[in-house]
């Protein structure tokens, strides 16, 4: 990650989606870290109130259970792009969220109207307060969190290569790597296909968002262009052009 911080002329709220293993938390973190800007993973937040229910002995194959404990557990997430945390009743959840017992659970949990609703307060409740400006990535940010972001990215990448992505860093309950590529890549696809296809907020790319294919481009080259991509939204905000405008 790029340690140097240049300062953005104005505080930009940028809005990241895409499908699992596009970069969009590598890139996020990068870009905020370099402009100086906050950050929240919201996809932390849906994995942490997942975390919450499977610990609470919620049945997540229940929507009316799920539905019930909407509002039972306090999220908080960091917004520090250099120390991302994230917290359920105060336990710390960074660790948790991460194994594939809750990967496998979440696209159920997420698609509960009432966990959207809850979550979404959350995340408008930060993206409102950080008079820096923020990079609010997730699934749904720049078509129902943040339809006003001054900018609005929308990461793509072969299946292929996001399961590749994927299988380098994933561990099994017992701490193991995950070795099966397939697997790893049926997995993404079922996930992406729960997430694009629920009823309430689904992942789609929002009409005014820039669509970035990042399968043949390294994280380095994903993050040169986000950054060129804000600073030019940064520009037209401090003239006062048009959100639509500076989405563009
Ligand atoms: N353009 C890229 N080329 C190669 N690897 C990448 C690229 N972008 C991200 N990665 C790697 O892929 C994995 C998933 O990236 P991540 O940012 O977590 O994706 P997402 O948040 O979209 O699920 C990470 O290990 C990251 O380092
Ligand atoms: N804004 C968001 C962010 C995530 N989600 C849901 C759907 C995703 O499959 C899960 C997990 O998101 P996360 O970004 O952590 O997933 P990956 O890092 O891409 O594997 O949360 C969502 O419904 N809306």
């Amino acid at each position: 990650m790029p340690t140097t911080v240049s300062a953005t002329p104005a505080a930009v709220i940028v809005a990241i989606d895409g499908p699992s293993g596009t970069g969009k938390s590598s890139t996020s973190k990068a870009v905020a870290a370099q402009l100086g800007l906050s950050y929240l993973d919201t996809g932390a937040q849906y994995r942490a109130i997942t975390w919450w229910m499977l610990s609470n002995g919620v049945d997540v194959s229940d929507q009316q259970a799920i539905a019930a404990a909407a509002d039972k557990p306090s999220i908080v997430s960091g917004t520090d792009p250099r120390q991302p945390a994230i917290s359920a009743d105060g336990l710390d959840a960074a660790g948790p969220i991460r194994t594939q017992e809750v990967t496998a659970a979440v696209s159920a949990v997420s698609a509960v109207p009432e966990v959207r609703t809850r979550i979404t307060e959350l995340q408008r409740t930060i993206a409102a307060s950080a008079d820096g400006g923020i990079v609010v990535e997730g699934r749904d940010i720049g078509t129902t969190v943040l339809p006003g972001a001054d900018l609005k990215v929308f990461l793509t990448a072969s299946p292929e290569a996001r399961a590749a992505r994927r299988s380098g860093e994933l561990k099994t309950t017992e701490g193991k790597p995950v070795t099966d590529l397939a697997a790893t890549q049926q997995a993404l696809t079922a996930r992406d296909k729960a997430d694009s296809s629920r009823k309430t907020s689904p992942l789609k790319k929002a009409d005014d968002a820039v669509e970035v294919d990042t399968t043949e481009l390294t994280l380095e080259q994903v993050i040169e262009c986000v950054v060129t991509l804000v600073e030019k939204a940064a520009a037209r905000k401090a003239e006062g052009e048009p959100v639509e405008e500076a989405a563009r």
